[in-house]
Parts: structure tokens; C-alpha cells; sequence
């Protein structure tokens, strides 16, 4: 669809503009059709003016316009790796961390299903009180990002029309031909032991 004008609060920072602008057409048009985690999961009163909860459906047309300035290579032991293609400053908008925002409790649950196939990659991100699942295989680039504790993106939260957004924004200026990381920020032990490159 064609992309509309956000309606920013004066004061809204750049970042946020230049993101609604890319979404806000994204978020309209799939304000009516998404299934609220809401109508799944009881979610506390004050929680509940927070934040609506929400499974977002991969959109891949939408993701070439989103996802631009970024490019998908196979790189020998470390699978699936995003470059960037062109520079990002520090501090702008660089990609979403696409998947379904789950509670906690619902991420942990959906993690033992995926233990017991050894097969399945690890693609679940803890922020604070929720998670993104990105288990499922999409067109989507940002759950191909790697990890390094000395990386050049940071995870943020971003709030779009009431719906909460995983997104990375370059912890510093990036340039064309870099590859992008970010730290998966998991320092616990038994991760640590279980996938060394989290040591790095
Ligand atoms: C979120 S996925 C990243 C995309 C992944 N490379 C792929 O091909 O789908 C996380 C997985 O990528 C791999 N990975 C992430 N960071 C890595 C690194 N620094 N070195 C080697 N492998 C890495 C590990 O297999 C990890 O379980």
C-alpha cells in the first residue's frame, strides 16, 4: 500500500520518525486483521495499557521496502549473515527483529518444544518482559543478524500506533560492507556452554 504520513507527538525523536514512516502503513493495514496476544493470554489492567500484545504476520512484499540498505549471505561456520549495503549513522533505524511478541512464560514454554529438535536454530530474543519469537523460517533479514558482544547494532523497543516493534539501531556509524551484529546479551552459564560463539 502506499505509505502514509505518520501521525508523530511533536517532539518525536528522528529515529522514530523515519520508522513510523517506513511501518505506519504496515501497522494500519494489519491493525484490523492481526490477532491480538490479548485474545490468547489474560494480561494484567496496568500491563494492559502499556502495550497491546500482538502476532504479527510475516509480510514479505513489505520487507523489501523495509529491509533496504541490507543483503543476505551464507558465510562458512556461521550460517546466514546480513551486511549492510550502504552506510547507517549511529543511532538510525537499521532493522526489525521480526517475529511473534510472546510473554515470557509462552517463550519458555514454545523453547522446550524446540529443544527437543536439535534441528531448530535459536531465534528467540528476551527483551526485558517479553520475547520475539523468530523460530519460523521467513523472508524476514533480522533474524539472520549474528552475535558479537563487540557488535555494531543494539536491540530497542519501539512503539508504533500502540503496537510494540523489536527493532536494531546501529550502536555506531556503520558503513557499506560491514557485516552486522549485535550482543544476544544471554551470559548465562548453561547458553555459554552450549553455544560457545555467545562467549564472543
Ligand atoms: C538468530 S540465528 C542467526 C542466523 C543464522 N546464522 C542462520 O543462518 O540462520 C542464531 C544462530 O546463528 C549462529 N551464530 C550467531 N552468531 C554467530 C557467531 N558469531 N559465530 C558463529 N555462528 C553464529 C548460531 O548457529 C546461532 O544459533
Amino acid at each position: 500500500g502506499n505509505i502514509t504520513k505518520p501521525k508523530t507527538e511533536k517532539g518525536a525523536n528522528h529515529l522514530a520518525m523515519e520508522y513510523c514512516v517506513l511501518f505506519s502503513s504496515r501497522a494500519e493495514s494489519n491493525a484490523a486483521q492481526n490477532r491480538k496476544a490479548t485474545d490468547y493470554y489474560p494480561i494484567r489492567q496496568e500491563f494492559q495499557k502499556k502495550q497491546k500484545w500482538v502476532v504479527l504476520e510475516d509480510q514479505p512484499c513489505h520487507a523489501r521496502t523495509i529491509e533496504e540498505g541490507l543483503q543476505a549471505k551464507h558465510i562458512e561456520g556461521k550460517g546466514r549473515v546480513v551486511f549492510a549495503v550502504r552506510y547507517f549513522k549511529k543511532g538510525k533505524f537499521v532493522i526489525e527483529y521480526h517475529g511473534d511478541l510472546l510473554h515470557l512464560a509462552d517463550a519458555k514454554e514454545r523453547e522446550a518444544l524446540y529443544a527437543q529438535d536439535p534441528g531448530t536454530g535459536c531465534y528467540m530474543y528476551y527483551f526485558q518482559y517479553l520475547s520475539v519469537d523468530a523460530t519460523k523460517e521467513s523472508t524476514r533479514l533480522g533474524r539472520l543478524l549474528n552475535h558479537s558482544k563487540i557488535g555494531n547494532c543494539q536491540t530497542k523497543l519501539h512503539d508504533i500506533d500502540g503496537i510494540t516493534h523489536l527493532i536494531l539501531v546501529a550502536s555506531r556509524d556503520i558503513e557499506s560492507e560491514e557485516e552486522l551484529l549485535y550482543d544476544y546479551g544471554d551470559r548465562s552459564k548453561e547458553s555459554i556452554s552450549a553455544h560457545t560463539l555467545l562467549k564472543y
